[in-house]
């Protein structure tokens, strides 16, 4: 007998006034890594990024991350490709105590103005677990056979 269980995490979110009526973020495929998220403009509004531009979307949503968890908030590579589009802080964090509205920070690489409309799948969003260190400061640097070697020290 196979006993299927589920134990993803939970995550909780808020709905803010402004997201009313947006369809929820979800998991495309089963083995998607990434939930889209939806940009929660104005209805009948656009938001229009101009080549070389930046702007912060609203997802009309507030995440409830799990302790022990961080979001991370990843360009789609459809809009990358076809338009230029991507997260200008990629992988932008949230943190699980952060318990204001998510925003995509975008921005236009492409040559073509980029038109935002309501609902629009705009970025996705990663669960990943996360810790935090102890932190101690010491006098010197352990040996390793890497050393200070780095950039390119190994050769291609
Ligand atoms: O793409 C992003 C990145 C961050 N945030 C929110 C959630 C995150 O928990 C908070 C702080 O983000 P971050 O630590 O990157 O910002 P900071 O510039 O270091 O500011 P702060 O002093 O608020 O930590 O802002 C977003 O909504 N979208």
């Amino acid at each position: 007998m196979t006993i299927h269980t589920d134990t993803r995490p939970a995550l909780n979110l808020i709905r803010l006034p402004h997201g009313e009526g947006l369809e929820l973020p979800t998991y495309e495929t089963r083995g998607a890594a990434g939930m889209d998220l939806r940009a929660a403009v104005d209805d009948g509004a656009t938001l229009t990024i101009l080549p070389g531009k930046r702007d912060l979307v609203p997802t009309g949503l507030i995440f409830e991350v799990p302790d022990g968890y961080e979001a991370q908030i990843r360009p789609r590579s459809g809009l990358a490709l076809k338009h230029g589009i991507t997260c200008l802080n990629t992988p932008g964090t949230i943190d699980s105590d952060y318990r204001g509205e998510v925003k995509v920070l975008l921005i236009n690489l492409g040559e073509e103005p980029f038109e935002i409309t309501r609902g629009m799948r705009i970025a996705q969003m990663v669960i990943a677990p996360s810790i935090q260190a102890r932190i101690f400061e010491t006098a010197e640097a352990s040996e390793t056979r890497r050393g200070a070697g780095g950039f390119g020290s190994t050769g291609v």
